[in-house]
């Protein structure tokens, strides 16, 4: 197989909640091919992960694959593992919405300023402290984002991360390095290296290369998150703009001139470029939705929903205890009573609420000294349901438009595309 020089195509692989998905783009960042596969049952990740890896990159098409000269991934904030020197896990994973017993919460407020956003019972930094606690170090030579390992059975490179996922470790992104306090942990000498996101790391091993008749020249990139990945994809790019991911959980991200930083209300910034994409991740989203309706039912049901008369059923959809965003409270009960006998009422019901929370969190961001809010964009799987979108922008009395590209993965094409 001779190396392309001349044509230049670049993949994406955004690893979501349920399932996964692969982009190429080229220089003109048009879609040259899709895929997709989801994951059949919460068991088993590092092996799901796996598999649904070098499945995508084999349905990528034989004449695709030999172009593709840069590879990204992203993976969901905040999934980790444990690895040792050879790079096989030597733990199951814990997942962006694991949480870890309240004694680890004793230990991070010791160790950790007191607003930062590590201090959450999901953090990536609470989940090292709890194996720490759990004496899973030992064995340990690497602690990796989902992202960082997914990248590393590409390219072999253990410790390696991006400034995206490293945030709920601890890395302090407006220094560009890990804080005094976190390196002075006994844990530290195994926390990843960290780049910028979309850097090329390394060329795509070998034998992949025979395998799956890359160009030897493929580089494999630091990745990002799955929500910053939706933020890339919608193309917002200008101060003000903000992109609203609604997948299983609903994550706001608005691009402002100034950071902000907010333990109270779960707000945080990740570094993006010279601006700073401000925002939060609630509980609520999609995935409540589909605890009561199937798609077809969230389709058919909302085409019924008249929009122009409110319910004033006031809900806090959870699927259980516990927020993050924009109230943070671990504590906080849903409310998803009384349900109507009409279930196109009590479905209107679930997505104003789910609204009302958005637009409480892009208020919050402005009470503290965002960038004012001017559009909104729509990314995830509630992206496409019309009559939501109105009521949105009821809300939140900006324009809200789907995202003309709302796939995580098109946007980790682009920072594969535009790395360095
Ligand atoms: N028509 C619809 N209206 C609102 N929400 C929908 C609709 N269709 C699917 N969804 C929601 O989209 C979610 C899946 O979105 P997706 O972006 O794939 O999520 P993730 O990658 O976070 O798992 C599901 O939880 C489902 O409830
Ligand atoms: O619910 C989540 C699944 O990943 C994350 O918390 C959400 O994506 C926000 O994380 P980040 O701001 O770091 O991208």
């Amino acid at each position: 197989m001779t190396d392309s020089k001349e044509i230049m195509f670049y993949l994406g692989i955004d690893f979501g909640t349920s399932g996964a998905r692969a982009v190429v783009i080229d220089e003109h960042k048009s879609i040259l091919t899709q895929q997709e596969c989801s994951f059949d049952t919460a068991e088993n990740w590092l092996e799901q992960w796996r598999e649904a890896l070098f499945f995508l990159l084999e349905a990528i098409s034989i004449d695709i694959r030999p172009k593709i000269t840069r590879i990204a991934i992203n993976g969901t904030s905040g999934t980790v593992l444990l690895c040792d020197r050879a790079g096989y896990p030597i733990t199951a994973p814990l997942l962006y919405n694991d949480r870890v017993p309240d004694p680890i919460l004793e230990r991070l407020s010791a160790i950790a300023p007191s607003d930062h956003v590590v201090q959450s019972a999901s953090s990536s930094l609470a989940k090292l402290l709890y194996w720490e606690q759990e004496n899973q170090l030992s064995k340990a030579a690497y602690f990796l984002h989902q992202a960082d390992w997914l990248a590393f059975l590409l390219h072999g490179q253990l410790g390696v991360t991006d400034y995206h996922n490293a945030l709920k470790l601890g890395y302090d992104v407006e220094q560009l390095s890990y804080p005094q306090w976190l390196q002075n942990q006994p844990s530290f000498s195994i926390l990843p290296q960290v780049f910028a996101p979309g850097t090329a790391i390394k060329k795509i091993l070998p034998d992949l290369v025979n395998q799956f008749h890359f160009p030897t020249n493929c580089e494999v990139c630091t990745g990002t998150t799955d929500s910053i990945a939706a933020f890339i994809a919608s193309g917002a790019n200008q101060p003000g703009e903000a992109v609203t991911s609604l997948g299983s959980t609903l994550v706001l991200k608005l691009l402002s001139e100034t950071p902000i930083q907010d333990y109270q209300s779960g707000i945080y910034s990740h570094r993006f470029g010279n601006l700073w994409l401000t925002g939060g991740a609630s509980n609520t989203g999609g995935a409540v939705l589909k605890s009561f309706f199937t798609d077809e039912e969230l389709r058919e049901l909302s085409t019924k929903i008249n929009p122009t008369q409110p319910t004033n059923l006031d809900y806090y959809p959870l699927l259980k205890s516990g927020e993050r965003f924009p109230i943070n409270d671990p504590n906080l009960s849903p409310k998803l009573t009384p349900r109507p006998d009409d279930d196109v009422i009590f479905l209107q019901g679930l997505l104003e609420s789910i609204a009302r929370i958005e637009a409480q969190g892009y208020q919050k961001l402005r009470e503290l000294g965002a960038t004012p809010l001017q559009q909104v964009y729509t990314a995830g799987g509630g992206a496409k349901n019309e009559v939501w979108r109105r009521i949105r922008e009821e809300y939140l009395q900006v324009s809200v438009i789907a995202s003309p590209q709302t796939d995580a993965a098109y946007g980790t094409a682009k920072l594969a595309l535009h790395s360095s």
